[in-house]
């Protein structure tokens, strides 16, 4: 099996999802030397130099070809609102070195990005694109990944792409059309919130019944992290889990009936679908300028 741990990477954007990803790649053994990251902040580029030892730049041109060496993936990792800027400034330089190109950004389609890519272009041109939709637990190597390959895409490209992936990810998939990746955003890439949310809905529920703080805290973390492992750890059927934890007439069904009641089920459609239709919204919205 290939080792891909030698890529050579740069970013573009060194916000928080970038972070996310360079602290998972530096834990699953990628070198940070072989990294480099163009961020306009410079309290945030010499953040991440301190703490990953990456390369760092202003120059978004030099995270595609830095000291004259070109990297072989290059991770557009900055808001959508932005991209278009972003990647008609980069052109000339990815066309030249030609790297992978993987974006994470919500809702940027790959033929606008295309479009972007190859402003200034003599001729047709394909580029490898990957588009895909991490989240954030990729920090901790805990991630959950969405991808789509454009057609230009080699099975070399998308090894390597799936292989920086997976270094930050725990599952990761290939979804059959570009439009799933909307939906891979509703449900993972904005997951992360929902679960911290329900976090801090059982520590505010348990202090206004009386526990102090850190206690609701502390219990409703480690319930969230708990509940998380077994599911990894048995493999079993979240709905059969649920069923184990509810005993007949007990407290758990109390509190399920109550949720059920609140219509929980239809308030979670709802939401994935409005992060869906706002990140297919955004793609529109920025592919039109
Ligand atoms: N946060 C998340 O959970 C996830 C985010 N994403 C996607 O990842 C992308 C980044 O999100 P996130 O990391 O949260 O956002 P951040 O704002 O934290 O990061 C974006 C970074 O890009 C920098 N930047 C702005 N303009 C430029 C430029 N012209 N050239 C280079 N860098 C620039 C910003 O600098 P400055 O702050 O100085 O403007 C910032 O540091 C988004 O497209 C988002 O959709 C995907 C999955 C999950
Ligand atoms: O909120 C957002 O738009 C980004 C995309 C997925 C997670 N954060």
């Amino acid at each position: 099996m290939t080792d891909f741990r030698g890529l050579r990477i740069g970013f573009i954007g060194g916000g928080n999802m970038a972070g996310a990803i360079i602290g998972g790649l530096v834990k699953s053994g990628f070198s940070a030397a072989n990294m480099v990251v163009s961020e306009p902040f410079e309290e945030a580029r010499n953040r991440l130099e301190q703490q990953f030892g990456v390369h760092v730049t202003a120059d978004n041109a030099q995270a595609i070809a830095h000291q004259g060496r070109a990297v072989d993936v290059v991770i557009l990792a900055v808001k959508p609102q932005v991209m278009k800027l972003v990647a008609e400034g980069i052109a000339p330089a990815v066309q030249a070195h030609r790297p992978l190109v993987i974006s994470i950004a919500a809702g940027i389609t790959i033929p606008d990005l295309s479009r972007w890519l190859l402003t200034g272009a003599a001729g047709a041109a394909e580029l490898a694109i990957v588009r895909c939709m991490p989240n954030t637990p990729a920090l901790v190597v805990e991630g959950a990944t969405g991808m789509f390959a454009a057609p230009g895409v080699s099975d070399a490209q998308k090894a390597m792409a799936a292989a920086v992936l997976e270094s930050v990810s725990k599952r990761n998939y290939w979804v059959a059309n570009e439009s799933l990746i909307d939906v891979v955003t509703g449900v993972s890439g904005s997951g992360p919130a929902y679960f911290f949310l329900l976090v801090e809905c059982l520590e505010a529920a348990g202090v206004q019944l009386g526990l102090p703080a850190d206690v609701a805290r502390g219990l409703a973390a480690q319930t969230c992290l708990g509940a998380g492992r077994m599911l990894e750890a048995t493999g079993e059927d979240p709905a059969e889990l649920r069923r184990k934890v509810t005993s007949p007439k007990g407290t758990t069904e109390a509190a399920l009936n109550s949720l059920e009641a609140s219509g929980i089920r239809g308030i979670f459609v709802e939401a994935v679908n409005r992060a869906t239709e706002r990140g297919a919204e955004l793609g529109q919205i920025m592919g039109q300028q």
